[in-house]
């Protein structure tokens, strides 16, 4: 089996984006956040207080033919942003791009908290981590992916998160058409349940390449990316006017300002993230001043390669026992 679904971005500066995904019977229609940083899949529902719903479509356990309640069982999350939910857990068939699972565990929440309420684009998370993260109790449940491995036709899936653009992510194959050259994959560690790897070193600019090895984790669902504090100030130091603003939580510089490239490495491959992709946003609508996709990562213990290196790349998340990562230009 084999499934193909969109990644829209929810806004004009790819703060995150969804993916059409139906549960139940009839078929419900969710927009969902995939996030390979973690493995709860997590849905607004009608057991959700309608005070903390904006918008957002909610999954009716009751309207499902094919719903059952997993008794005594719930779950609570707590993500990188201090965003957070908790709620109880169905069981129900869930489908994705054609790739449909019987049994998948939809966690419904009963509490989310208030930047999930205030973003109506997103009905919630489906996370693609692995389910050694799952936070549900007293038995903790696979993600789709695990408990979709035995139909694919490939135990991977693959991202190709697009800048300002709809993008997709597939199930099951590696699809040619969606990339150039050769993949070049390395090496996973499954602790404690991200897919973590390292890059192989990073270029600011036409710099030199600085040969280093940086651990942390491919997360989709992170916006930006989170390098350590030596790689960030070499390259905002190219930057006129940047400067690391205590007021505005990271790196902000004037628009105006001709950034950079970034190079990153995999193993022995290049990949080259635009300059526009790092001149993230405006830190308000009429400011001049904006605010940098590449941010340090220090204080958060983990370096996260967010959506902002990502869509630089097509990525290969492969099942494979061991696991692997791979990236190739698009
Ligand atoms: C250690 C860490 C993170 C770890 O992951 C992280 C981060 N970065 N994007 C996101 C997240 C997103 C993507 N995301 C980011 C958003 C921001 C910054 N804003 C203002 C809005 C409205 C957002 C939306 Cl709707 N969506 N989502 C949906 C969730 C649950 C996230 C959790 N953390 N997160 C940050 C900012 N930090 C410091």
């Amino acid at each position: 089996d084999t499934g193909s679904a969109a990644a829209i971005p929810i806004n004009e500066v790819d703060i995150a984006y969804v993916t059409p995904v139906t549960v139940g019977t009839p078929p419900q229609t969710l927009m969902l956040d995939l996030d390979t940083g973690s493995s709860d899949l997590w849905v607004f529902s009608s057991l959700t207080p309608s005070s903390q719903v904006r918008g957002q479509d909610i999954y009716t356990p009751a309207n499902s033919s094919t719903s059952k309640l997993l008794n005594g069982h719930t779950w609570s999350i707590r993500y990188g942003d201090g965003s957070g939910s908790r709620g109880t857990v169905y069981l129900d068939t869930l489908a994705v791009g054609g790739l449909e699972v019987k049994s998948q565990a939809v966690q419904t929440a009963q509490e989310v908290s208030s930047s999930f309420t205030q973003e109506q684009s997103l009905d919630g998370l489906m996370g693609l981590g692995f389910s050694t993260l799952n936070t549900v109790r007293p038995s903790s449940q696979l993600t789709f992916f695990d408990n979709a491995r035995p139909s694919l036709d490939e135990e991977v899936f693959t991202a190709d998160l697009k800048y300002h653009a709809t993008g997709s992510y597939d199930f099951g194959f590696v699809d040619r058409a969606k990339y150039t050259g050769n993949i070049s994959y390395t090496a996973v560690t499954e602790s404690p349940g991200y897919w973590t790897h390292s890059l192989s070193g990073y270029a600011v600019g036409s710099g030199a390449f600085q040969t280093t090895r940086l651990s942390g984790i491919s997360d989709t669902g992170t916006t930006l990316l989170y390098l350590p504090t030596a790689v960030v100030t070499a390259y905002y130091r190219q930057v006129q006017g940047a400067q690391n603003s205590q007021y505005y939580g990271g790196y902000v510089f004037p628009c105006s300002s001709s950034l950079p490239t970034f190079t990153f490495g995999i193993e022995e491959a290049r990949f080259t993230i635009p300059a526009s992709y790092i001149n993230y946003t405006r830190i308000s609508p009429t400011s001049t001043t904006c605010y940098g996709g590449l941010q340090s990562s220090s204080g958060l213990g983990i370096n996260i390669f967010g959506d902002v290196a990502l869509k630089a790349a097509f990525v290969v998340f492969s099942g494979t026992n061991p696991p692997r990562i791979g990236f190739a230009h698009k």
